[in-house]
């Protein structure tokens, strides 16, 4: 049986591995970017002709931010859309907007038709999130559901409660989702698995735990 964790456990294990353990957080962001880029290279329902990259403020945005980088590096063409107010950017989110920044990798705003993009990259919220969506937030959801993209969420489909499987207001439907570390106990209810999709676990170097091994 897959092993699932619940939300709290789950930055309880980030903040472990980064401030006890000594691996910077920066350092899992970039492997976290990297294995969700394999993992959409490797999607055969994932048509990456033109990928639009939905980044919230938070770290989760961050690792949307290394995705686009990582696509758009290797020829993809793809455009990012950042919800919320940057001046509440986590620090590793400003870093990697400044690495986007540096590779004049091109910004689109909310106003923007989602028809047009084939996949859509979901980077709004992910172990942060703490309360129903609203506003611009709801808007971006609603409207990636609503384009005929496949979606591929960031560690937990933007709007999705982590450990009920409830939505808080909206939520993505995922084509695909990958989580990191280890799934979230809402992600495996049998509700959840619309908003989910096919799941891709990532192994980024998050303390394992000896109450983890042999699962
Ligand atoms: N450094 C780390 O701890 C790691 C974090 N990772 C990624 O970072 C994510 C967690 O990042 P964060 O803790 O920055 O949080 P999120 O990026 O999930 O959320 C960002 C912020 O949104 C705000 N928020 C919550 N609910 C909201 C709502 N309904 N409307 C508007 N704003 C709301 C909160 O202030 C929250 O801190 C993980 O899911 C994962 O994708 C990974 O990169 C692995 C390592
Ligand atoms: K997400």
């Amino acid at each position: 049986m897959t092993h699932a964790i619940t939300v709290e456990e789950s930055r309880q294990l980030d903040a472990k591995t980064i401030n006890e353990i000594g691996i910077p957080s920066l350092v899992l962001m970039e492997r976290a970017g990297l294995k969700i880029y394999e993992n959409m290279l490797d999607n055969n329902n994932l048509d990456l002709d033109n990928i639009l990259i939905l980044a919230g403020t938070g770290n989760n945005g961050g690792d949307a931010l290394v995705v686009a980088r990582l696509l758009y590096t290797h020829g993809y063409k793809v455009h990012t859309l950042t919800v919320g107010n940057p001046a509440h950017a986590s620090d590793d989110h400003v870093t990697q907007a400044k690495i986007c920044d540096y590779y004049q990798i091109p910004k689109v705003f909310l106003d923007e038709k989602f028809d047009k993009y084939t996949t859509i990259v979901d980077g709004l919220f992910g172990s942060g999130l703490s309360r129903n969506v609203g506003g611009d937030f709801a808007t971006a959801i609603d409207k990636a559901n609503a384009a005929k993209a496949a979606i591929h969420a960031i560690d937990i489909p933007s709007g999705l409660n982590g450990d009920t499987g409830e939505v808080m207001g909206t939520a993505i439907k995922a084509t695909s989702t990958s989580t990191i570390a280890y799934p979230k106990v809402g992600m495996l209810k049998d509700a959840a698995k619309p908003y989910t999709g096919k799941l891709y676990v990532d192994d980024i170097g998050i303390y394992r735990g000896n109450q983890f091994e042999g699962e």
